[in-house]
């Protein structure tokens, strides 16, 4: 099976979700018309960028708008969405949440981001999640990871080992740590034999440059599409026999020694 998958690699307006709104559903347009695509992925916290002191004020209060949103673009243009992540408030808290509908406009996931990240301050201000980020989207079984959960790789690996062919990475991920992004993104590709998607926004907040470089990575860790630095969707067509061809010529899900891991 082949599914066309584009990254928007967006700017994101800090603290602006009006603007942000606007902006991704302008972009969602031009790329249903230009590339055709079965599968949209946007970038981490894109309604918000890491405004995260004004998270009161600005944060989705139970995700209600954001999922409206995105449910009915995922309608209009009959696109599945791995909707990136934005900030859901619920009660007191804040988490960092990733929304997926199908083309028919169907929430068939929600993940919140596990592992706060606290160089950006994520621990003073969100919550993390505990859930699953596995879901299947076009029969495929799939999983969602938000930004710094890449660094876990055990956490990816428990979703591979539950069966997700396709890992969907989103992303506020740093220029200055840009090798650092695109070693973990190959390796996890090719340690879990995997399709990587990986979405990342392009441009800088007031604390860090973005360093863009979204990536579609084959099971071999081949990289078949990337972004620049800049603003920019990128597209690439997956293969899905492919996951199953690669685990067949080094089969590592066979040769696992579990009982010598803790
Ligand atoms: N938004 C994030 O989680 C950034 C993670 C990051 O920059 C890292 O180096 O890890």
């Amino acid at each position: 099976m082949n599914l066309t998958i584009s990254c928007l690699q967006i700017n994101i307006a800090f603290g602006d979700p009006e603007k942000n709104f606007k902006q991704v559903s302008q972009e969602i347009e031009k790329t249903v018309i230009t590339s055709k695509p079965d599968i949209i992925v946007l970038p981490e916290l894109w309604t918000t960028g890491y405004d995260l002191t004004r998270l009161d004020e600005i944060a989705d209060e139970n995700g209600a708008v954001s999922m409206k949103f995105l449910s009915e673009l995922a309608k209009k243009y009959s696109v599945n969405l791995v909707g990136g992540s934005i900030a859901k408030k619920v009660k007191e808290n804040v988490t960092n949440t990733m929304f997926t509908f199908n083309r028919e406009g169907h929430l068939i996931h929600e993940y919140s981001k596990a592992h706060l990240f606290q160089l950006m301050d994520e621990h003073l201000y969100l919550k993390g999640g505990n859930k699953t980020g596995l879901f299947t989207l076009e029969n495929i079984p799939s999983a969602g990871m938000i930004c710094y959960d890449i660094r876990f790789p055990e956490w990816l690996r428990a979703h591979t080992t539950k069966g997700a062919q396709v890992l969907y990475v989103v992303a506020e991920w740093p220029l200055a740590r840009l090798y650092h992004w695109r070693s973990l993104l190959i390796a996890r590709a090719i340690e879990n034999q995997c399709y990587v998607v990986a979405c990342n926004r392009a441009g800088a907040d007031l604390k860090n440059a973005f360093a863009g470089h979204s990536m579609i990575i084959d099971p071999w860790g081949e990289i078949i599409a990337e972004g620049s630095e800049e603003p920019e969707t990128i597209t690439a067509e997956i293969d899905l026999n492919k996951v199953i061809e690669v685990r067949k010529q080094i089969p590592i899900f066979n040769d696992r020694r579990k009982e010598l891991y803790d």
